[in-house]
C-alpha cells in the first residue's frame, strides 16, 4: 500500500517536472530566436509592427483574441520553428515492427532519430534555406501540427508534444506583444552583421550567447501596468 502510494507519488513528480520542463525552455528559446532574427532583419520588423498596429491599434495590449488576425506574427513563428527548431533531432524513437521508409530497411528495434534541423535547411524543399524570410509562410498550407514533414518542430504521431495548442499561443502571444510593446534595436554601435547567430546544441538549441538588445516602450504608460 507504501510503496503503490510512493510510486504513485513519483509519477505525479515526473509529470509535472516533464509539463514544466517541456513548456518553459521551449517556448524561451523559440522567442529570444525570433527577437533575435527580427533585430537581424529590421524591414521584417517593420513588418510585424505594421500588422500589429492595424490589427491591435495602440490602445491596448495584444490579447489571444487577436491570434488568428496576425498571419504575419504566425509565419514569423512558423520560420523560427524551421529555422530553430528546439529539439533538432526531435526525442530518440525506437520503431515497433520493421519498416521501410523511402529506400531503407529500418529493422524492428532500431532507435530513430528525426533531424528536423536538417529538414528546415532542405535546399530541395526550401527556397533559400539559410535566409529568414516570414513571407514564405504567408498563403501556405504548411504548418506545425505533424501533418506537413516538411516542418516538424513539434514532432509528429502518437508521442509528438501534447503541448502544441500551449505552445503556439504561448509563443505568438509573447511574440506578438514584445514586438507591439516595445521598439527593438541593437546596443548603440553595434552593426546587425555583429550580431552572432550561433548555436548551442544541448537538448535544445538556444542562442550560444544570450541576445544583448536595446528595446523602448511604443505605446502609453499605463498599458504596461
Ligand atoms: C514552443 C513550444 C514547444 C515545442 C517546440 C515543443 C517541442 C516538443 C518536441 C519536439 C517533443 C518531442 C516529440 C517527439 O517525441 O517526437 C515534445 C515532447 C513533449 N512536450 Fe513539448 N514543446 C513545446 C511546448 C510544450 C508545452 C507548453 C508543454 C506542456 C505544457 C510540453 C510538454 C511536452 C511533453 C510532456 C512531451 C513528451 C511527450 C511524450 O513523450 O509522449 N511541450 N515537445
Amino acid at each position: 500500500m507504501m510503496l503503490s502510494a510512493l510510486v504513485h507519488y513519483d509519477e505525479i513528480t515526473t509529470n509535472v517536472q516533464d509539463v514544466l520542463l517541456g513548456g518553459s525552455d521551449t517556448s524561451a528559446v523559440t522567442i529570444e530566436w525570433a527577437i533575435s532574427e527580427l533585430i537581424k532583419n529590421p524591414k521584417l520588423l517593420g513588418k510585424a509592427a505594421e500588422e500589429l498596429d492595424r490589427v491591435v491599434g495602440r490602445e491596448r495590449l495584444v490579447t489571444e483574441r487577436d491570434l488568428p488576425g496576425l498571419p504575419y506574427i504566425e509565419a514569423i513563428l512558423k520560420e523560427t520553428m524551421r529555422l530553430h527548431p528546439v529539439a533538432p533531432m526531435l526525442v530518440p524513437h525506437q520503431a515497433r515492427e520493421d519498416a521501410h521508409v523511402d529506400g531503407y530497411d529500418i529493422p524492428a528495434g532500431t532507435v530513430v532519430f528525426v533531424n528536423v534541423w536538417s529538414i528546415g535547411r532542405d535546399p530541395t524543399l526550401w527556397d533559400a534555406p539559410e535566409e529568414f524570410r516570414p513571407e514564405r509562410f504567408i498563403g501556405s498550407k504548411i504548418d506545425v501540427k505533424g501533418q506537413d514533414f516538411e516542418l516538424l518542430p513539434f514532432g509528429s504521431g502518437r508521442r509528438m508534444c501534447p503541448g502544441l495548442g500551449l505552445g503556439v499561443k504561448v509563443t505568438l502571444l509573447s511574440i506578438a506583444n514584445l514586438l507591439h510593446g516595445f521598439v527593438w534595436r541593437l546596443p548603440d554601435g553595434m552593426a546587425v552583421e555583429e550580431l552572432s547567430m550561433e548555436e548551442i546544441f544541448l537538448l535544445a538549441v538556444p542562442r550560444k550567447n544570450p541576445l544583448e538588445a536595446v528595446f523602448e516602450p511604443r505605446l502609453q504608460s499605463h498599458l504596461y501596468m
